[in-house]
């Protein structure tokens, strides 16, 4: 019969005005059911249109159309945020079907208008020289200069509308014009803050199509090899989440942004993309993807959905993809997970989840490009960690972890974790403003908790290498693991070092034995 040529079937067009979450997931639904690929320009414009109406043009005050969610509600926003009337919690402004088709038909036009395809060879699959120039006409589309950082400037309806795009944007754009040409071996390259795009016979090659961070000169139409090389996490070694078109909807779901201030949510924009979320959940698009578990999770806390499973099974899931998926290293996972425990008091729990984040930071090299997680380990150890020791200060419960010597062994991990980071690293991660905290935190132990410490070489030493040779005359140093009974806890030799020299500065500090006075 005649191919439908258009975006959508009738039965789809029948699903708008969208005025519903539940509007919005059919349509996904119905779309994700289709034979063929879904359409990413199609599906980020109809996305961006609601979340950009429904935070970007918001009345605060009385009356406000849509529901929103203050996180700190204080005198001036009570009064700011006129609670508006009870609403159902899925009602959007009217998205009429022509507005999406005509951004649609527009981005096509500028796509296929920008690119003589003839010029790139006859081959099906892509060339370096077609990804770049598909980044070039939506890099020289861009407003000539904004703010990059800004929320909902990820979607095409952004680009479309405004001429803005942030990073993760740009990428997206490239892949979904790579897509209206034909070329349907261009797919995204997920890290845990970069994205880039891998195409070619079987997806070999890369290529940057977009910008990282401030003031770093944009490496477009360069392969990632050197990032990789120079084992820095922004890299994550050659493990990115390499899309399919499915994931690439998942990470534009995902990139989906409720937020109206710093403070205020949407209701509905956030329980839309809750819902999407699912329904990738539903169809396995998400299984191979931590961060969209993780965003999942985030919601799920905040607004648990009847009947799915608990958000902590979600976090764990993570954790297990990126472990036998990326070859754990992946970072965010554990944080995900190290901030649903610390938000809901289990700091046992939380301890050990950062200690699991250092772990998987340890074996990279800290370079200029990495500001983004080296500020995340700066908030757990200069923050998170030092009001976990307040508030468990008082210490006299017998459970208290001060007097828990696996969390004292967790603590040294999470150090001991980004100590190795730092190693070989051109750049320095730790500085004296890492110290007080260190020597605060490590002090608030009891002293009995960590005499109990066993440190243990946790790898084969090499022959005369300074760092891991115990020191002569000390004392044994075993080999066992965590001995699930032993009040002792193990702790991989390179932390030895400092945790000695950090034992003589607290204890000369606190007053305790040092270690040559055992
Ligand atoms: F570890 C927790 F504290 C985190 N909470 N939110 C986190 N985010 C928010 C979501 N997020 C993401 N969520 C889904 N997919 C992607 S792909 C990507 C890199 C780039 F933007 F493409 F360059 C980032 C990212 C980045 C990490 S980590």
């Amino acid at each position: 019969g005649k191919r439908n040529m258009d975006a959508l079937s009738e039965e789809e067009k029948r699903l708008f005005p969208l005025k519903t979450v539940t509007s919005v997931v059919s349509l996904f639904e119905s779309i994700l059911k289709r034979t063929t690929e879904p359409d990413l320009a199609l599906l980020s414009i109809i996305v961006g249109c609601i979340e950009n109406t429904l935070t970007c043009n918001q009345q605060i005050l009385s009356g406000a159309k849509s529901t929103v969610i203050t996180t700190t509600v204080d005198e001036t926003s009570e009064k700011l945020l006129a609670i508006p009337p009870v609403r159902k919690e899925d009602d959007f402004p009217e998205i009429e079907w022509p507005i999406v088709e005509a951004l649609y038909v527009k981005f096509r036009a500028v796509i296929k208008s920008s690119v003589d395809v003839t010029q790139y060879g006859c081959s099906e699959f892509a060339t370096r020289e077609l990804v770049k120039k598909v980044s070039d006409v939506i890099w020289n589309t861009l407003t000539r200069s904004y703010y990059k950082d800004r929320a909902h400037l990820q979607s095409l309806y952004s680009y479309l509308t405004g001429n803005k795009l942030d990073c993760f944007g740009v990428a997206l754009a490239v892949v979904a014009g790579c897509q209206v040409l034909g070329f349907n071996d261009v797919h995204l390259a997920l890290s845990e803050d970069h994205a880039w795009v891998i195409f070619g016979l079987d997806g070999k090659e890369t290529a940057e199509v977009t910008w990282h961070g401030k003031g770093n000169e944009d490496k477009r139409g360069q392969p990632v090899d050197a990032g990789i090389q120079a084992r820095s996490w922004l890299y994550v070694s050659g493990n990115p989440v390499i899309c399919s078109r499915f994931t690439e909807v998942a990470s534009l779901v995902s990139s989906i942004n409720p937020s109206i201030t710093a403070t205020t949510d949407s209701l509905e924009v956030a329980s839309m993309q809750q819902a999407l979320l699912w329904v990738l959940y539903d169809t396995g698009h998400l299984t191979r993807y931590p961060m969209a578990l993780g965003n999942l999770a985030d919601l799920e806390e905040l607004s648990p959905t009847p009947g799915r499973c608990h958000c902590g099974q979600l976090f764990s899931q993570a954790i297990e993809v990126a472990r036998r998926c990326y070859g754990n290293s992946h970072v965010y996972p554990y944080t995900y997970q190290g901030g649903y425990f610390y938000r809901n008091r289990m700091y046992k729990e939380a301890l050990e989840s950062w200690a699991n984040a250092a772990d998987a930071i340890r074996s990279y090299n800290y370079s200029r490009e990495d500001e983004e997680i080296y500020k995340e380990f700066l908030e757990i150890a200069n923050e998170l960690i030092p009001f976990v020791m307040k508030v468990e200060g008082s210490g006299h419960s017998a459970r208290s972890i001060l007097k828990d010597s696996e969390c004292f062994a967790h603590l040294l991990r999470f150090y001991d974790g980004i100590c190795q980071w730092e190693e070989g690293s051109c750049t320095p991660v730790l500085h004296i403003g890492w110290a007080k905290p260190l020597v605060n935190t490590i002090s608030k132990f009891d002293s009995q908790v960590r005499r109990h410490v066993v440190i243990s070489c946790s790898e084969v030493a090499e022959e005369d290498t300074p760092a891991t040779k115990p020191p002569e005359g000390k004392a044994e140093f075993h080999r066992e693991n965590l001995d699930a009974n032993a009040n002792q806890v193990v702790l991989p030799w390179p932390l030895a070092k400092e945790q000695e020299q950090e034992e003589r500065l607290v204890d000369s500090h606190v007053g305790g034995k040092t270690a040559d006075q055992k």
